[in-house]
């Protein structure tokens, strides 16, 4: 259920006749995804993916549409956004914001192998390599900035032990990002978990969702993707697909001395994130819809695994 908007065939086929995308064959709801009403669109001419935004800030809509047009152009693994006869990409659609996109193949990797973390890896410091100079700017609307306001909003439904756990991390944070220098920034994808990526087979079909786009520090993605990508259910870190992973992006982007120490802090703190985000959907934001939320656990766990085992060494990049 990721329909919020029925659309009908007389309105997708108005809409689509503004490009160059060929007529409506079939139009599809797509029942994954929690925040948006995702189509998928066959045209006499290709497979395209057609989104309307339900909710967030459409005013930061023309960052993504700059973003995903900026990484399309430099080869990146990207719906880049179909832009209209007059180079429009941005349209509304039963009252909606609406955007459309050529359709990616391949399905979320729930286990995924070596080849396929290597070629995450590979995307990834290939997107942080270009994504430096890219000329956008959305601050990151997860970071430390909103950790030290949001996590008040959620230690009232805490056990005593872990209010002073996620109050104890967010103060050792604020020390050691406070001090630090700042790390290599540049645009990152800001929620690249695996159900954000199309494999076909090893292959990466494309990146999609990249609505907590932003630019900050590049390591803050890199952290996400390890919390997620190469991380047990009890949290714990697997080398295996760990060493996969970070090989192939180093092999690309080798990261600096300054983000080699952040590290083990930045994987802490990400995994923070989590368990924050998804405890204030559970308990503080719920959603309209009935969607089973994610649960906040799992990501406590990782953070407790961190603490209590750190990082596993970071291999020079493979070259
Ligand atoms: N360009 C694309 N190519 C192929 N499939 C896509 C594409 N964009 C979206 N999808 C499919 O549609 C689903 C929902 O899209 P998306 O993740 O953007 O929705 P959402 O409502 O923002 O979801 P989320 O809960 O992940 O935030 C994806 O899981 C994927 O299966
Ligand atoms: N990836 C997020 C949900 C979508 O933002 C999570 O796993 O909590």
């Amino acid at each position: 259920m990721a329909v919020f908007t029925p659309l009908t065939d007389s309105q997708v086929e108005t809409f689509l006749s503004q490009f160059d995308a060929g007529s409506l064959i079939a139009c599809k709801g797509v029942p994954a995804g929690t925040e948006n009403s995702t189509f998928f669109v066959t045209t006499d001419r290709r497979e395209l993916v057609l989104t309307l935004f339900e909710q967030g800030e459409h005013e930061e809509l023309p960052f993504f549409v700059e973003l995903l047009d900026y990484l399309d152009e430099h080869r990146l693994p990207v719906p880049g956004p179909l832009h209209d006869r007059d180079g429009i990409a941005l349209h509304s659609l039963a009252g909606k914001p609406a955007l459309l996109f050529p359709r990616l193949p391949g399905k979320h990797p729930e286990a995924p192998n070596l080849a396929q973390c290597r070629a995450l890896g590979d995307a990834l410091g290939r997107m942080h390599r270009v994504s430096q100079r890219f000329p956008g700017h959305r601050p990151n609307p997860r970071d430390l900035h909103w950790l030290l306001p949001m996590h008040h909003k959620v230690l009232a439904y805490l056990s005593p032990e872990d209010q002073a756990l996620m109050k104890d991390e967010v103060e050792i944070y604020q020390g050691f990002f406070g001090d630090a220098p700042t790390l290599p920034q540049g645009a990152i994808h800001g929620d690249l978990f695996r159900d954000n990526t199309l494999f076909d087979g090893d292959e990466l079909g494309g990146l999609i969702d990249f609505y907590n786009g932003c630019t900050g520090d590049l390591l803050f993605d890199l952290a996400i993707v390890i919390n997620d990508w190469a991380t047990e259910a009890d949290g714990r870190l697997d080398p295996a697909r760990y060493e996969a992973l970070l090989g192939a992006y180093q092999a690309r982007r080798p990261l600096e001395e300054s983000e080699r120490e952040a590290w083990p802090m930045m994987l802490r703190m990400t995994a923070l994130r989590y368990w924050l985000s998804r405890l204030l959907v559970v308990y503080v934001d719920p959603p309209a819809h009935d969607l089973t939320p994610h649960d906040p656990e799992a990501f406590r766990g990782v953070l407790k695994r961190r603490i209590a085992e750190g990082a596993l060494p970071l291999l020079e990049a493979a070259r």
